[in-house]
């Protein structure tokens, strides 16, 4: 198979990828889950005038000229409205938050007062509306002020309790299954054998996965034969997971056995080796319902296309309307040689040159085994197929890692 476009490759792993089923979460465990459905307010907010400040509910126009003197006929707190209005020459005492009485059109904050018994004198005047929130200036019953397919944010929350949600629409997390291989890996912890190497792809992976919003069921690690892998997937299948992801296996060797074995299990593998780097022997395919992403074993490999492909998709089952990654303009911070074929997502470090423009800096190696050089990078350069060699300070692209 011919090395698919990045672009294209996307497009035909989002291809008919949307939010799963709808569920209804309660508010406080809604973070970060994705609204299945647009969200109206249930009440208006504020649902009365209100007070912005601790004073007296006043007439303006009994106080256009200071210092004025009024009767106080009583108080508000928030909370405890007045039974009474106010009349010319009177106010009443108000607390923020509390409801502003009938006949009021401003308050006064009580540092613009000096109050003796049941009189307050004014030495301030004020307009019309002063300190007061009108009803309805947040929102209205009935006003759509979430929208289907937004991942609710910290704010989103309190807002949707503010529009008297107790719970929320959301679709479920998508259910992803996540498979090493490789006879060399041994856990994090234990003393490796001559030639063997320690696991680390699926920390990150699962880790990147999770916070996209699905629930991730760990495989573990299947060893180098075909039955053993074939067996992983077939226990995914059975799991009745949306996704499998594997690592390592990908590419061309003797022991690189993840398509033979998922094409032995059924899958229709849609492409095979994207032309990118680093990640080119990256592969996608169906079995049945459960998609399958099948990544390079390289550490940096397999994060970068978890990033650009796994990330999308997931987001998509968790019903994103907006899936893909948002890219972002910034200037080269070092001279870089021109590009073959594979489109490169470099990693890089970030900084603000002096007038406070973003700087990609490419990390000293681009090799993709380097962790280290990896956990530093804070970005990705996206540079396209064949683009010529470009100097230091010149425009590039983008495309942020996670926190
Ligand atoms: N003749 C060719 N050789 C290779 C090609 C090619 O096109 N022709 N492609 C190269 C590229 S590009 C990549 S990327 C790698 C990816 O190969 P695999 O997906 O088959 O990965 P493995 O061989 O299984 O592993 C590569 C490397 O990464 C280590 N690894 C694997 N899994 C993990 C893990 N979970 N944690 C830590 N390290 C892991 C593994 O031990 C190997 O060192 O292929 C090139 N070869
Ligand atoms: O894609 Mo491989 O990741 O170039 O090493």
């Amino acid at each position: 198979m011919a090395l698919m476009p990045v672009d294209d490759a996307l497009a035909a792993v989002l291809a008919g990828a949307h939010g799963l089923d709808t569920e209804l979460v309660a508010l406080e465990d809604a973070y970060r889950r994705v609204l299945a459905r647009d969200l109206a307010a249930l009440r208006t907010q504020p649902p009365q005038a209100m007070s912005a400040m601790d004073g007296y509910a006043v007439r303006a126009a009994d106080v256009a000229a200071t210092p004025a003197t009024l009767q106080v006929i009583g108080e508000i707190a928030a909370g405890r409205p007045a039974t009474i209005g106010i009349g010319p020459g009177e106010a009443l005492r108000i607390f923020t938050g509390g409801v502003v009485p009938d006949g009021s059109d401003a308050v006064v904050i009580q540092e613009d007062t000096a109050r003796d018994g049941d009189r307050v004198t004014v030495n301030e005047a004020v307009r019309p509306g002063r300190h007061i929130r009108p009803a309805g200036i947040d929102f209205k019953e009935g006003q759509v002020l979430l929208r289907q397919g937004h991942r609710l944010s910290d704010r989103d929350l309190a807002l949707a309790a503010g529009m008297n949600h107790a719970a929320l629409p959301v679709h479920r997390r998508p259910r992803l299954a996540m498979l090493a291989t490789g006879d060399e890996l041994v856990m994090p912890g234990t003393t490796p054998a001559p030639g063997q190497i320690v696991y680390s792809n699926g920390y990150a992976l699962r880790a990147l996965a999770r916070a996209e919003g699905a629930d991730v069921i760990d495989l573990g690690i299947a060893a180098d034969t075909l039955e053993a892998t074939q067996a992983a997937i077939r226990q995914a299948r059975d799991l009745g997971v949306d996704l499998l992801v594997t690592t390592g296996g990908a590419s061309a060797g003797d022991h690189d056995l993840v398509k033979g074995a998922l094409e032995a299990e059924g899958t229709a593998i849609a492409f095979w080796k994207i032309a990118m780097r680093p990640g080119k022997p990256m592969m996608h395919g169906h079995l049945g319902p459960m998609r399958v992403i099948g990544l390079p074993g390289n550490p940096v490999s397999s994060y970068v296309c978890a990033v650009l492909f796994m990330v999308p998709l997931i987001r998509a089952l968790c019903g994103m309307s907006q899936p893909r990654h948002v890219r972002e303009p910034a200037l080269l911070g070092a001279d870089l040689s021109a590009n073959d074929q594979r489109e490169d997502y470099l990693r890089a470090t970030l900084s603000h040159d002096d007038t406070g423009r973003q700087v990609a800096t490419p990390v000293d190696s681009q090799d993709s085994s380097l962790l280290a050089r990896l956990a530093t990078a804070e970005a990705l350069i996206v540079r396209p197929a064949f683009a010529p060699a470009a100097s230091t300070g010149s425009p590039c692209v983008i495309l942020k890692l996670p926190l």
